[in-house]
């Protein structure tokens, strides 16, 4: 391996694996540090880890085993992959867990850049943008566990960080990879500004050598090429058969696409309470989902408004738990009855999901919207999966995803 990322949740695991395999790399995902070594083959792996809300010595202790790990497969080059809404607490885990890493490989001046403009996320004057509008304002101020609520990446860095925090303005990135590398501070992170894919390619080429990156997807997109990788199109083998979609974000992008997806198929919401309460099974569930003739839809997925409701009643951890718990059950009942193909939407959701089918590794496939491969479970029996971020995709999402799991569309 050359590259190695470690991923502070599943769906931007997924997300960070797409952009190198299309950038011509063989990449695979894990779920967790492995105990054996990888394939020879692979030319990246990315570790994926749910420590974006774990206590923070448990993020740091995660995230260097993952490093170990990963410089054990002869990786020259380590990526701590975070969200591209750089979802955080003022506890961490994104400034712990860097300089964490930083201090294990000697790596100063770290380039830090969440840009991903694909799907609307810019950074200018080192403030996050989505779409038009600052990271305060785009919703994810109203995030269930990692409100973001203030748009200066160096201020929020800053505050989570022991080592110092600088910044490279995007007109100094416009001037090239050169320009980028003398800009770079002598010690600490440098919040990196990026607007266009353009800007994260010459980002990339003035980080060919660099033992660590911090950003997004966006930050492989100019990375593949400094080990002699072309672009690509991953390939995938469809997987036919019984689908189900399972939501537990409540981001905007995955509301709009629930209320989309409720008008075609079945649908069965969950709340907060009932999942605290253990009012509903994941095996009734499951049999309910199985005997559907449209794959359906389960969801939690709630308005600001009806979270924080639940939050206030059970504490915001136990109503997360409680649903992630259930969800993760439901994904182990579904795959043990003969589900095939299963959408989730939601980091930690996808998190749960995924430790619920007690996947180990992830094959990389195709493209379901930016930033969301097809990827397909190792084992013995089919299993594909789309682990998609809150905010990605498109309204129709969910059934563009379904069909093109199963070689449809
Ligand atoms: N109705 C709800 N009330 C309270 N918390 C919820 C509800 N639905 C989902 N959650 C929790 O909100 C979190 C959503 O996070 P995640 O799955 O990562 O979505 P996103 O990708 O949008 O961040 C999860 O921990 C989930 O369990
Ligand atoms: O970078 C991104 O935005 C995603 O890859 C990601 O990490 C999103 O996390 P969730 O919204 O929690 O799925």
């Amino acid at each position: 391996m050359k590259i190695g990322v470690i991923a502070d949740d599943f769906t931007g695991a997924s997300d960070i694996a797409l952009a190198l395999a299309e950038g011509g790399m063989a990449v695979s995902q894990f779920i967790g540090v492995p105990d054996a070594a990888a394939d020879p083959a692979l030319d990246a792996g990315v570790v994926a880890l749910k420590s974006r809300t774990a206590p923070a010595a448990e993020a740091i202790a995660d995230s260097l085993a993952a490093c170990e790990w990963l410089l054990g497969q002869g990786c020259e080059q380590i990526i701590f992959k975070v969200c591209s809404t750089f979802d955080s607490t003022p506890q961490g885990n994104i400034g712990p867990v860097l300089d964490a890493l930083a201090d294990r490989l000697g790596a100063q001046g770290v380039t830090t850049c969440p840009a991903f403009p694909e799907n609307g996320r810019s950074v200018y004057m080192g403030h996050l943008f989505v779409g038009d509008v600052p990271l305060n304002e785009s919703g994810m101020q109203n995030h269930p566990l990692t409100p973001m609520t203030d748009s200066d990446l160096r201020r929020v860095l800053a505050a989570q960080s022991s080592h110092p925090v600088g910044h490279v303005p995007v007109a100094t990135v416009m001037d090239g990879a050169a320009a980028i590398r003398a800009a770079l501070p002598r010690e600490g992170h440098a919040i990196v500004d990026a607007i266009r894919d353009a800007d994260l390619v010459e980002i990339g080429r003035a980080a060919k050598g660099a033992a660590l990156l911090c950003g997004a997807s966006g930050i492989a997109l100019g990375l593949p090429a400094n080990f002699g990788h072309r672009p690509a199109a991953p390939a995938w083998e469809p997987v036919r058969g019984p689908g189900v979609v399972l939501s537990g974000s409540c981001s905007r992008a995955t509301r709009a696409q629930v209320a989309r997806y409720r008008t075609i198929a079945p649908h069965r919401e969950v709340t907060a309470a009932q999942a605290v309460r253990g009012e509903v099974t994941a095996e009734e569930l499951a049999d309910w989902a199985l005997a559907q003739d449209v794959p359906p839809l389960v969801y939690s997925s709630a308005d600001p408004e009806v979270v924080k409701a639940a939050q206030e009643t059970f504490g915001k951890g136990v109503a997360a738990q409680a649903i992630e718990r259930l969800f993760s059950d439901l994904a182990a009942a579904l795959a043990a009855r003969g589900a095939t193909r299963i959408v989730v939407a939601g980091g930690e959701t996808s998190g749960a999901a995924v430790q619920g089918v007690r996947a180990k590794t992830l094959r990389i496939g195709m493209r379901l919207a930016a930033g969301v491969p097809a990827v397909r479970v190792e084992g013995e029996r089919p299993l594909a999966m789309a682990l998609k971020s809150g905010n990605f995709g498109g309204p129709d999402f969910f059934a563009e995803a379904l069909a093109l799991l199963a070689g449809e569309a």
